[in-house]
């Protein structure tokens, strides 16, 4: 490791001292990026790590400019924003996994927090001394930033920063989002839902306790409950722990992988008493801060409904499809219970505080052996855990654990599909086309929560309604018309051709220069510091005639790269038009062409009277006798 990136990490945990610390895994995507803003509202610090497989790091910088303007409202100053750190990392790596852990460790000769049992077949092995992953400092790079937004009122999250604040650097809790979450997809590729959400999990709960951390909140679904549970559906109506039914009602990977992964969180609360576990079973999430800064940005085809909407209402789709009109529901249509992800995002709050609690005031433990909080029994229910016999007897051992929770995570309140419709026309003034069309396999008529567990135990309700939800959805769909997407294709044109990127940076230079948006690219040019030019970029994805502007220069810089940013147009059928959704950035790493990438055929650029052989890159791009342009991959194919 170099000294620059030690400096960077001693640096970086400087920061963070003071601030209760959590982890936050696939916290760029559409549900994280929301609960990290809702956490640093509350004061909490926040490390993601993300392979931004399915979001983009940029969800980041806005979060944490979105949270200041926050503060502003609330009469406090930026500066007092807690930090955000990033990490590229795929949990499925462990060892690049690890890596973070040991970046946050606790510094031992300041920790206070000593284990309370421990097993002999437990005892803590002494940590690796691994690599160690630098963090981006988010929050930096957001005070340089300028973002066009909708007034947004503050947050409703009260700020609370510990009495005490923390005197060591220490990860305190978890809150696990990343995971693969298409059920469609989860039919076609299994292993890798299974290996992301499960192998993934597993790989955090080990390093959780190799590093002493022992709070974490779960992201499930109210697919766990699977098919027969419809109306007001209670948490109990399925048990985790080997008590009833459960996974067997399940229909796809996916649901089953949420499933198996809530019976490894309890079978890991019931091996460590220590260990606190809350599962929350979302129902339908949907919405975006008001700001239209952050929202859903699904990749590849969507099927969930508000998308699908969206889409219809963007005209990337020609009509929605209604599945089922026969129902037993009030209209015929599918009812579901929609929730507000700022809703969500503060049911992880809730869950966290409740957490907190459960710490700040531990049942002391008893001598009597059969207390659920003795050492003793627990002892006990952990070899029944490992019994090999089976009986019924010892599987009863391993029940539900009172440090194992799950709570719903709804209104409470169904709606229909029509409502929705309804309700997204009301907001933006037009109908949406449907159509009434056959039931899709597998669904059900209405799916709606009871809520009564999380509000009574956590102290959270839902807050937002529908029309909300809605007019969220509709002010992110009209500020951001490719969701994060124009983004995703100026980072892929970084990391394919970054002389073509350079010569844009050029060729942007006055407009950067006359911009009011501090940048940082003209400087940094020579030593080719894509990620402040993409940043710089990204500004513009707000300002259409900006972004058109770069679009044509990039054009005139690489045929390639033109036709990777142009405009994608989504077929009636909702197909995926050309261009990558492949891409992602990584800051300061050297920039890798994949060879094995399949290019599109470039167009010609469109300032060189259709002479491509007079584009400054077409040596490099190559140019065919007959007119078209090749890319290095299909000049190779043609080789052959
Ligand atoms: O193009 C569409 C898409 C959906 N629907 C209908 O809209 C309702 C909601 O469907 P979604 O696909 O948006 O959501 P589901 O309730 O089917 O599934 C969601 O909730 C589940 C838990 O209940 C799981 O979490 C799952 O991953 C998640 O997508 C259903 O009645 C569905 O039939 C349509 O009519 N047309």
């Amino acid at each position: 490791m170099s000294s620059r990136e030690e400096e960077a990490i001693s640096q970086a945990r400087k920061k963070a001292l003071g601030f209760n610390l959590i982890l936050v895994t696939g916290g760029s995507g559409y549900i994280g990026s929301h609960t990290v803003l809702e956490l640093l509202v509350a004061g909490y610090g926040v490390v993601v790590v993300d392979n931004l497989c399915n979001s983009h790091w940029e969800a980041l910088v806005r979060v944490h400019w979105i949270v200041q303007q926050d503060y502003m409202k609330r009469g406090r100053t930026p500066d007092e924003v807690p930090p955000l750190f990033f990490h590229e990392v795929d949990i499925t790596d462990k060892d690049a996994f690890q890596s973070v852990f040991e970046t946050w460790k606790a510094d031992e000769s300041t920790s206070t927090r000593k284990p309370m049992f421990k097993f002999a077949e437990e005892k803590k092995k002494p940590a690796k001394k691994g690599t160690r992953s630098v963090p981006k400092d988010i929050g930096a790079l957001a005070y340089k930033q300028t973002f066009k937004c909708k007034e947004f009122p503050a947050s409703s999250t009260q700020f609370q920063l510990p009495k005490n604040r923390p005197t060591e650097v220490k990860i305190t809790d978890v809150i696990h989002f990343a995971a693969l979450k298409s059920v469609g997809e989860s039919v076609q590729m299994p292993l890798s839902y299974y290996r992301t959400n499960v192998g993934g999990l597993l790989n955090l709960l080990e390093l959780m306790k190799e590093y002493n951390v022992k709070k974490i909140v779960f992201s499930s679904s109210a697919v766990v409950y699977g098919k027969g549970k419809e109306t007001n559906i209670r948490e109990d109506s399925i048990q985790v722990g080997g008590g009833g039914a459960g996974g067997g009602l399940l229909t796809n990977p996916y649901g089953r992988s949420k499933w198996m992964d809530e019976e490894i969180l309890n079978d890991t609360s019931v091996a460590d008493p220590d260990m606190e576990v809350i599962a929350l079973r979302y129902f339908n999430p949907t919405g975006s801060h008001p700001s239209g800064l952050i929202g859903e940005d699904p990749r590849g085809t969507p099927n969930n409904i508000i998308p699908v909407v969206m889409q219809a209402f963007q005209r990337r789709r020609s009509r929605v499809y209604v599945y089922g009109s026969n129902y037993d529901t009030p209209d015929g249509t599918g009812v579901r219970d929609y929730i507000h992800v700022l809703d969500l995002a503060r049911g992880h709050l809730a869950a966290l505080r409740k957490l907190t609690t459960l710490v700040a005031t531990p049942t002391p433990p008893t001598d009597d052996p059969t207390s659920p909080v003795s050492p003793t029994f627990n002892r006990r229910m952990s070899r029944a855990s490992v019994s090999s016999t089976g009986s019924s007897r010892e599987t009863s051992f391993s029940a539900q654990r009172t440090n194992y929770r799950c709570y719903n995570l709804g209104t409470g309140t169904g709606h229909s599909v029509l409502d929705i419709l309804k309700a997204f026309g009301n907001v933006c003034g037009n109908d949406i086309p449907f159509v009434l069309s056959d039931a899709r396999a597998g669904d059900l008529g209405t799916v709606t929560a009871d809520v009564t567990k999380a509000s009574s135990e956590l102290g959270w309700y839902a807050e937002f309604g529908l029309q909300d939800m809605c007019r969220d959805v509709y002010q992110w769909a009209v500020d951001n018309p490719q969701g994060y997407e124009r983004l995703r294709r100026l980072s892929m044109m970084a990391q394919i051709d970054p002389e073509a990127v350079r010569h844009i940076m050029d060729t942007v230079e006055d407009e950067d220069e006359e911009s009011e948006a501090g940048t940082d690219v003209g400087s940094n040019r020579s030593s080719g510091d894509f990620g402040a030019f993409i940043r710089r970029l990204s500004v513009m994805t707000i300002d259409d005639n900006k972004y058109k502007n770069v679009m044509r220069k990039a054009s005139i810089a690489g045929p390639y790269l033109g036709k990777l940013l142009e405009e994608d147009e989504e077929e009636e059928d909702g197909s995926e038009g050309q261009g990558s959704r492949n891409g992602s950035f990584s800051w300061n790493v050297p920039f890798k062409v994949d060879q094995n990438q399949t290019m599109p055929q470039p167009n010609p650029p469109f300032n060189t009277n259709n002479d491509p052989s007079k584009s400054p890159f077409a040596e490099k791009w190559g140019f065919g006798g007959n007119g078209n342009w090749q890319t290095p991959q299909s000049k190779v194919q043609n080789a052959h």
